[in-house]
């Protein structure tokens, strides 16, 4: 059986004055997923996360969340959707159980299901023995622990984490992670966890979504997703030569298949070590390897080595945040017509 859709967007868009952070943004999140929405700083995650939590009001399209239209009923869509800033706010001076207590207060919680409830919680997120300890003792992650423990409190159906491994040294984000998954997995917990550190949203996430300039590029398992980013990345040739001039690249660039030329960086897993060698990577539409060698050799520059290069998820990731959708800053032909 299929799970339900518990949040639900179509063409959601959102300016701030020319400028667009969400662009037709269509999603849907099942329950019990883990959903990762991995973007690099300023793609628009904070701001969709914002409009699920009915805080900011779009311009345009539809959001659906657990039934919802959380812009007319934030209140309610609040009380069954948990929220984790990057940075949460808490009580300094009272201790890890008594800001939990409060949470569950303000949420009308009575004082005996909220001690008890602090207390469970307290012990699923590991601070059991800090918990008569004063937050402001602890540390970054133990606060993000205790923020997972705050959102927990009111039992909600879907959580979503706004960067909730920022600031965490790599035992405690490993840690967080793990409990963020078995949380999912044990209590059928919806998670909707904004990031911008691919190999972590890789961790646990059923599936991803890569969320660029306001626009969602690609989206699906991990497998999916490098399907997708694949066929508009589909064949980089390397090519590592003596030399790199600027005619040796206007004349590759100028072969049919080719789509662009990027030059400079030394070929990191170069056999011999040599301060003259250039990388070239070309993208092509198809392979046409034959052709960049005859042009290699034609213009007089050694050719050491010549092969397809197979990309990984990680690669085209930061082939994508290093430059958006126009792949960075390389000659393109598209882009100069
Ligand atoms: N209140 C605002 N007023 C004007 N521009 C804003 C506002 N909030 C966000 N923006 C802009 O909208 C774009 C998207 O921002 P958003 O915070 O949603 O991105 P993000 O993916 O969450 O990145 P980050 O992790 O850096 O917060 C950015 O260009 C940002 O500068």
């Amino acid at each position: 059986m299929v799970a339900e859709t518990v949040i639900d967007i179509e063409q959601l868009s959102k300016s701030y004055g020319s400028h667009r952070a969400v662009d037709s943004l269509s999603l849907q999140i099942r329950r019990g997923e883990i959903f990762g929405l991995l973007g690099p700083n300023g793609a628009g995650k904070s701001t969709t996360i914002l409009m699920l939590l009915g805080l900011s009001e779009p311009d345009g399209g539809r959001i659906n969340v657990l039934g919802m239209n959380p812009t007319r009923r934030p209140i309610e869509v609040k009380r069954r959707v948990g929220y984790l800033p990057d940075d949460v706010g808490f009580y300094e001076d009272w201790t890890g159980l008594e800001n939990l207590q409060l949470t569950a207060r303000l949420n009308g919680i009575g004082e005996k299901e909220a001690r008890e409830r602090a207390m469970r919680l307290l012990g699923e997120v590991g601070l059991k023995d800090a918990a008569h300890k004063k937050a402001g003792t602890y540390s970054r992650g133990m606060r993000q622990r205790l923020g997972l423990a705050d959102v927990l409190i009111k039992q909600p159906e879907i959580i979503i984490l706004d960067e909730p491994t920022l600031g965490i040294d790599p035992k405690g984000i490993d840690e967080l992670l793990a409990l963020i998954y078995g949380l999912s997995r044990e209590q059928g917990l919806t998670v909707l966890l904004s990031s911008h550190q691919l190999h972590q949203v890789q961790q646990i996430c059923d599936r991803v979504g890569l969320f660029v300039k306001g626009k969602l590029l690609a989206e699906g398992n991990l497998e999916a997703l490098t399907r997708q980013l694949l066929t508009d990345t589909p064949i980089v040739i390397t090519a590592e030569v003596d030399r790199a001039d600027q005619q040796l690249l206007d004349r590759l660039a100028e072969l049919e298949q080719v789509r662009d030329v990027q030059s400079g960086a030394e070929d990191p897993d170069a056999v011999l070590p040599s301060s003259s060698r250039v990388l070239l990577q070309i993208g092509c539409s198809e392979d046409c390897s034959d052709a960049i060698a005859r042009m290699i050799v034609s213009s007089g520059v050694s050719l050491y080595n010549l092969q397809r290069k197979q990309y990984g998820l990680d690669e085209i990731y930061r082939r994508y945040f290093a430059g958006g959708e126009e792949h960075g800053s390389k000659r393109s032909k598209k882009a100069a017509k």
